[in-house]
């Protein structure tokens, strides 16, 4: 890319607030709902339109909601990628998954050692981390390599799915193992502890030592474990079987992960593996898709290449950018928006915000926002950043709580902190472009299945707000009807005054 190329262009905020999306008025609209008069003024004054978040839009399978990961991936892509979701299903319709080389490796020696199986995976249908339709063709290659023993540890949802359904996803566990004709769910926890990603480690050791060793409440059904809870889904306590209470790892078991998502599962995984090494036993472990953990855990299906979007424009072209959000969304704007690169380019400066943490954002929709706020505003002050990339987490990590009220808040706090970044932009001759990573906020209820309509904190499949705030009062012109994530980058390279990348198949908006 070379200076000439340039079409007048300055620097900029690219500013992603996270589970904002747009759906009509409704009682169960918590953005409609919320007082956000500046959000309210900044669509109604510059351009701006709906950008698709979901399905194939980003490279997901048609209907499924999006999530944080593929969200910033293809924002900073700058075109669709197919995610681990889409491959790994198409890698079972194929029925290349039950012949891969490395499972059936793995399924033959445990049949002729005698090994037991342990599958463990998050069981719903939500598609953000895991589908529980994938552990049925685990089981299926299990019965026709003849594996002796096969163990499922059931990590339970509430937070991808509505609260209170798990019950019906161990029915549906229990099915697929009837079958395959192999399978037994030998240990259930809630995904609170299984799935921390925030270095709470008390609470992955007891998910470490549940899968592990077996030790957990005793009780004599899933449904049991599930019932006790005091806290929902998510917290289901960690509880193994009666009838599974052998069900720990032996020397020379097999275990497959079955999240196709890395963020959650990660801690968890290397906690165990080097819990299972340190008390002298190995066991031979598997992924479904690629995890970014410490230990080596070969692959099932591999990850798209994420390359050739806006973090190698922006090195190409020496645009020097900030990128800023607390520690909920940090690898967001930095390793997903760079296309899963951990590479801090000597362009980037990442701000990593932390404060205290809270495992129920209720009582704190405010999060850590104000120090965000303060980090892009300080950053926007300086002459010598291009671009500043941030994240507001608030509207989707407080979305996630399912609680309506605490979400409104959420979303005024995030009102008031986009006037703060706004006027920042303004002082600063900035151009801010602002859009949602997928849907969450407006749609905060959901039927389950047996027809209730219960509290949702999940994604949607709904399209996220874009608008577009130039540096100076009356430029822009009006966006397109709509646009896809995909659209984010060459819009953000056009205002910076670039050509989109020759790898990006979205167009500059304006
Ligand atoms: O919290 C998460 O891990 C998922 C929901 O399970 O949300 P997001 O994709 O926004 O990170
Ligand atoms: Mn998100
Ligand atoms: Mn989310």
């Amino acid at each position: 890319m070379t200076a000439q190329d340039a079409a007048p262009g300055g620097p900029g905020i690219l500013l992603v607030l996270d589970g904002w999306g747009h759906a009509q008025p409704g009682a169960d609209n918590a953005v409609d709902a919320a007082r956000t008069p500046v959000l309210d003024e900044l669509t109604r004054r510059h351009p701006s339109t709906l950008a698709d978040a979901s399905g194939e839009a980003v490279g997901l399978l048609p209907g499924t909601v999006g999530n944080s990961e593929i969200g910033h991936m293809v924002i900073g892509a700058g075109r669709p990628l197919p995610y681990d979701s889409l491959l790994v299903q198409q890698h079972i319709d194929s029925g290349e998954l039950r012949e891969n080389p490395r499972l059936v490796a793995l399924l033959d020696a445990l049949a002729a050692g005698v090994g037991a199986l342990h599958l463990v995976g998050l069981c719903s249908d939500g598609q953000i981390h895991a589908n529980v339709g994938h552990l049925s063709e685990l089981l299926a290659a299990a019965a026709a390599r003849r594996v002796p023993r096969v163990w499922i540890h059931v990590i339970t949802d509430g937070r991808d799915v509505a609260d209170g359904t798990a019950d019906t996803y161990l029915t549906q566990v229990t099915a697929l193992a009837a079958a395959a004709g192999t399978g037994q769910i030998a240990s259930v926890i809630g995904r609170g502890y299984a799935m921390d990603k925030a270095g709470n480690l008390e609470l992955t050791d007891k998910a470490v030592h549940l899968v592990a060793d077996a030790v957990g409440a005793e009780v004599n059904t899933a449904s049991e474990a599930v019932h006790a809870s005091e806290r929902g889904d998510e917290w289901v306590a960690p509880s193994i079987l009666r009838d599974a209470t052998a069900a720990g790892i032996a020397d020379g078991d097999g275990l497959v992960w079955f999240n196709f998502r890395s963020d959650r599962i990660q801690q968890l995984a290397d906690r165990l593996l080097d819990h299972v090494a340190a008390t002298a036993r190995t066991v031979h472990t598997l992924s479904l898709a690629q995890y970014d953990t410490r230990a080596d855990i070969p692959a099932l299906v591999q990850r798209a290449d994420a390359s050739g979007g806006l973090a190698d424009e922006l090195t190409a072209a020496g645009v020097r950018s900030v990128r800023i959000a607390e520690a909920e969304k940090f690898e967001h704007v930095t390793y997903y928006v760079n296309g899963r690169d951990s590479t801090v380019r000597s362009v980037e400066e990442h701000i990593r915000i932390t404060g205290p943490g809270a495992p129920d954002y209720r009582a704190r929709p405010e999060m850590n926002l104000d120090q965000v706020t303060d980090a892009v505003v300080e950053a926007a002050a300086r002459p010598g950043v291009d671009l500043v990339i941030a994240n507001l987490a608030n509207i989707d990590v407080v979305g996630h709580t399912g609680d309506y009220s605490a979400t409104v808040k959420a979303c005024e706090h995030t009102d008031a902190a986009v006037a703060r970044i706004v006027t920042a932009a303004a002082q600063s001759g900035r151009w801010l472009l602002l859009v949602g990573d997928h849907g969450n906020a407006e749609k905060m209820t959901k039927q389950a299945p047996d027809g209730t309509t219960r509290p949702y904190g999940g994604h949607t499949t709904h399209p996220v707000p874009l608008v577009v705030v130039p540096s100076h009062e009356g430029a822009g012109t009006a966006l397109p009807e709509r646009a896809t994530l995909a659209d984010v980058a060459p819009t953000v390279l056009h205002l910076l005054g670039h050509k989109p990348g020759s790898a990006m198949t979205g167009r500059p908006l304006l």
